[in-house]
């Protein structure tokens, strides 16, 4: 059959995908000709979620601490495609292709050359560099080159010689747009954010980054912007050159893949950002809501060195063979129970000098840091088993379980005993405050590190915010995500309590976000999201 010219879907060649892994062991030319032309015809998307570190803020940057992230429904979109749709005839002799990146939401085109010896990406637009997706480029094509066979390299080096288009888009979720629903006169609501069209333009942050507060380049709402930015254009690269096979969903080949997925995003974010970080952010755009335990930094570090007398192609060949140890354990909030967060309006905060000084002060004050890390990570634990031990009761007694939670959800936590008529309710309300003690008590610490460090990580008007939070009907547990600051903050509410919170959140300057628990990790998408309309606010205006 010629497929020559005809448009194909995303799912005709999610089969071809598989079957080209197989044939290639034998490749003939003709088929090698349909591969090519299948690829040309395609342009892939990719998406990855943004995250909420509920428990493990700091104490996550050290193995074997856990902390709890929650994936959400805010999307990266990644748009790969040629950006020629003939190879030119004299490309042969080419030893570099082009490389186009679009941001429409900050109005960048940036256009690069890359070399395709060293796949080393060269700014030729004088444009602001993006260096998450240029790092991203540069890796999955090292990784492409670093795994396949010769006729496969043959296919990439055509498929790199049509050059690649690349489109980025992260849903409104990510930014804030609390200057903008002010300049348009409307309400603080969750409503008024809905009424935004998808993939707004987004706004800079006036101050320049140069001052000791300074703030991020975008007024973001802290849900981890580039890292899944990062893995949504490293997870569409790969599947572009075919390296992995992401739209096949179960089994252990798509663990495999997620894992691929895993290692060339989170090198390329580390380089990017020039520090390894702890990779929470990039593991839960990979992998969706989990209980996570780091990597040892080895993995990445020994890369880091490497690549200044190895070539790229070797460094990452030796990354993927790498003894990766991160943990990921399934990990859901029990069920009846939201994520909501909620924008203060305070402008975000720097994560890395937050770090830099939880570190300076571990160094100076030895016996004191450790005994509130210890602490700390009690009452994580706390958390973590009290959240699933009201998992497994909703498993066993569903009936009670949602009765409870429901009665629970109307009232203030004063009056949560008296919601209690028979032992397994009892047990129920009980585990809900072995839950609430384990966030004031985390909130206590997080506070004491913060005072000891000389950093905000519960401000003052966090705390009565979240005080404040944590009275109303409903609320489980509030407090600051990741590295605490000025970032949103988020509550874990019972039943249809979110939508109350997020009308008293209104009434107070607190912008409750569109922002959901989803715990799909990466995934392929099958059309545009400009087109599909994809955004939270349009999946849905009501909160929870
Ligand atoms: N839609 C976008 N297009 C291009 N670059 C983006 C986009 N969204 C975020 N970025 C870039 O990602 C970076 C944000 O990363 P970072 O400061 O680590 O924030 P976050 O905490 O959200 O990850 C910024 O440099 C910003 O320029
Ligand atoms: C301190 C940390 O443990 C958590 C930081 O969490 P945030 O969610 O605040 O992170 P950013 O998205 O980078 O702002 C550092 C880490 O684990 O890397």
């Amino acid at each position: 059959m010629d497929l020559r010219g005809q448009p194909l879907e995303i799912s005709s060649f999610t089969f071809r995908a598989s079957t080209i892994t197989t044939y290639l062991y034998s490749p003939t030319p003709a088929f090698l000709a349909l591969i090519e032309n299948i690829q040309e015809e395609m342009a892939v998307i990719a998406s990855a979620p943004g995250k909420v570190l509920i428990t493990g803020g700091y104490l996550v940057l050290e193995r074997p601490n856990a902390g709890i992230v929650l994936s959400a429904n805010a999307r990266f979109y990644a748009i790969v495609k040629p950006l020629f749709d003939e190879l030119r005839p004299d490309s042969w002799a080419w030893s570099w292709t082009d490389v186009k990146l679009t941001s429409p939401q900050m109005a960048r085109e940036t256009l690069y050359k890359m070399s395709l010896k060293h796949f080393i990406l060269q700014c030729t637009s004088s444009e602001t560099r993006n260096p998450f997706v240029e790092y991203a480029v540069q890796y999955a094509v090292a990784a492409a080159y670093a795994t396949f066979d010769d006729a496969k390299k043959d296919v990439l080096q055509k498929q790199l010689l049509q050059g690649i288009d690349i489109t980025i888009l992260g849903s409104n979720d990510f930014y804030s747009y609390r200057n903008q629903i002010e300049a348009r006169g409307l309400p603080l609501t969750p409503e008024s954010l809905a009424s935004l069209p998808p993939f707004t333009s987004i706004t800079f942050n006036s101050e320049q980054a140069n001052g000791e507060n300074s703030k991020p380049e975008v007024a973001k709402t802290g849900l981890g912007s580039s890292a899944a930015m990062t893995t949504a254009v490293v997870a569409a690269l790969l599947n572009y050159f075919g390296v992995v096979n992401l739209s096949s969903y179960s089994g252990s080949q798509h663990q495999e893949n997620l894992d691929v997925v895993h290692i060339i995003a989170q090198t390329a974010h580390c380089m990017a950002q020039g520090k390894v970080g702890s990779g929470f952010d990039v593991s839960s755009a990979v992998y969706g809501s989990h209980r996570y335990v780091r990597f040892s930094p080895e993995v990445i570090s020994s890369a880091q060195d490497a690549i200044r007398f190895m070539p790229l192609e070797e460094v990452i060949a030796e990354v993927l063979k790498r003894k990766w140890d991160h943990e990921r354990t399934k990990f859901s909030l029990p069920p009846l129970m939201n994520l909501l967060l909620g924008e203060p309006g305070t402008g975000g905060s720097s994560t890395p000098s937050m770090v830099g000084a939880v570190k300076k002060w571990q160094k100076s004050d030895p016996q004191k840091s450790l005994d509130t890390w210890n602490k700390l990570s009690e009452a994580n634990t706390t958390l973590e088993a009290q959240l699933n031990y009201l998992s497994k009761l909703a498993e066993e007694h569903w009936e009670t379980y949602k009765g409870v939670i429901y009665s629970c959800s109307m009232n203030q936590s004063e009056k949560w005993m008296e919601q209690a008529s028979e032992a397994i309710s009892l047990e129920i309300v009980k585990a809900l405050f072995g839950a609430k003690d384990a966030i004031l008590n985390i909130r206590c610490h997080m506070r004491q590190m913060g005072q000891a460090a000389g950093i905000p990580i519960e401000p003052e008007s966090q705390t009565q915010l979240l005080d404040a939070t944590m009275n109303m009907p409903g609320v489980l547990l509030a407090g600051v995500p990741g590295a605490g600051g000025f970032d949103a903050v988020f509550a874990v509410t019972l039943g249809d309590s979110g939508n109350n919170l997020a009308k008293v959140w209104s009434s107070h300057n607190v912008l409750a976000l569109l922002v959901k628990e989803d715990p799909r990790g990466v995934s392929i998408e099958n059309a545009d999201p400009r087109t599909n309309q994809i955004t939270s606010g349009i999946s849905s205006v009501r909160i929870v």
